[in-house]
């Protein structure tokens, strides 16, 4: 087991990373001092809950704590503002108060619906991140929690980080294959932005990665969290580096919105997007292998590489204006070097965009 921490100063959390933690759910709530008195709210969706529900509630429960749980539907719909408001009436019945705590155990949908629950009920409970997906070793670190509008993904947030982060990685081995490589696509993208040598290992051990084999999965998990962990700690409002975590998602949060939340997995719209950043990349001056070195190392990891053609330039193009990094009419992109290196560029004219938007289609 592997245990990293994210420097915040007095905000600082625990990633307690390891095989079996979630029956040792409750002595960890003990030793982070969560309220034996007040009762803790645990959101789960439709797939993770008949899995792995009962292991929590019942290490809850043995070590004294009071938990309810809510469940919401599985998938991207559920980070909306109706499910939110059903959160929050859960929490009000439930009878949270200020020493209780909402709980995500699942993936970076329900990280991010019971984050923005935590940081918004009465103006910011405690939370607690039990991620299930290998998606969510991203999502559940660095305090990035919110809820899509239909015209933008992730319109309604804020930042609450969490007092710790208890990933399982037993839970990781029922996950349906699309979402294994969904996961992935974040993992790389940790080597993208910043370790040359992580990525290409990412792709040497992508069979075992694949097939999820313990031991090369811990440490594509704990390096890819050790990566966000250091990026979060010197930026955590993204005020400059952090955007760098960004890398394919303004391409890919417009895919998302526009062809209609869950018909691309999230990982799925960012792997096209980083393919996306490595040609504006070329175009920049870039050395053009980058754009199949990028290709190859995210089809190893069986990733969508190109832009179905049905879903309109235009459309595509209004979607990226609504990016929360437009700003004073422009957007500011995550740009590739070379693998492993990436720069943040706020002068990318829209045309330079439509360009890579189109080739994107071609290579269909
Ligand atoms: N906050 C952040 O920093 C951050 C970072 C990256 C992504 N995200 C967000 O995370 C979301 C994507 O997260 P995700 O890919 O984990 O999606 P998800 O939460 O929808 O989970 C993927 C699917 O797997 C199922 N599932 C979860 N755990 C399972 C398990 N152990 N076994 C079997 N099935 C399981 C879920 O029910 C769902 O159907 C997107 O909304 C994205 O915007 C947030
Ligand atoms: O933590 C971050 O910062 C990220 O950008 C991580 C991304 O993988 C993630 O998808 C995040 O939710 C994107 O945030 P947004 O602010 O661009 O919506
Ligand atoms: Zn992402």
């Amino acid at each position: 087991m592997g245990t990293l921490i994210v420097e915040l100063g007095d905000r600082s959390y625990p990633i307690h990373i390891g095989q079996g933690l979630l029956e040792q759910a409750g002595v960890y709530f003990a030793r982070h001092g969560m309220s034996r008195k007040s009762p803790h709210l645990i959101i789960s969706d439709g797939n993770t809950a008949p899995l792995y529900l009962n292991r929590l509630t019942d290490s809850l429960a043995h070590s004294g704590y009071k938990v309810l749980s809510f469940i919401v539907q599985p998938g991207e719909k559920s980070k909306s503002l109706s499910v939110y408001e059903e959160v929050i009436t859960a929490a009000i019945e439930g009878g949270l108060d200020r020493s209780s705590s909402i709980v995500a155990l699942g993936g970076g949908v329900v990280g991010d619906l019971a984050g923005f629950a935590a940081a918004s009920y009465m103006r910011g409970i405690r939370f607690i991140q039990i991620p299930t997906t290998i998606l969510a070793h991203d999502s559940s670190v660095g305090g990035k929690v919110g809820i899509n509008h239909p015209l933008a993904k992730n319109m309604i947030g804020a930042f609450h980080q969490p007092e710790l982060v208890l990933y399982d990685v037993n839970t990781l081995l029922t996950l349906p294959p699309r979402e294994v490589s969904a996961g992935l696509a974040e993992m790389l993208k940790h080597g993208l932005i910043w370790d040359a040598d992580f990525a290409r290992w990412c792709q040497e051990h992508a069979d075992s990665l694949l097939a999820l084999e313990p031991e090369v999965l811990e440490y594509g998990l704990e390096k890819g969290c050790a990566i966000k962990a250091k990026v979060v700690s010197q930026d955590e409002r993204e005020n400059g580096l952090r955007a760098i975590l960004n890398l394919g998602h303004t391409i890919g949060h417009a895919i998302e919105a526009i062809a209609g939340y869950g018909t691309f997995l999230h990982g799925e719209a960012i792997s096209i997007g980083m393919v996306g950043s490595a040609m504006l990349g070329v175009r920049l001056g870039a050395d053009p292998s980058l754009v199949e070195e990028t290709r190859s190392l995210l089809q190893s990891l069986r990733l969508p590489v190109a832009l179905p053609r049905e879903l309109d330039t235009d459309t595509l193009m209004g979607a990226m204006m609504h990016d929360k990094k437009f700003k004073e009419g422009s957007i500011t992109f995550v740009v590739p070097l070379s693998i492993g290196q990436v720069e943040i560029r706020k002068d990318i004219p829209a045309s330079l965009v439509r360009e890579v938007v189109e080739q994107l289609k071609e290579e269909e």
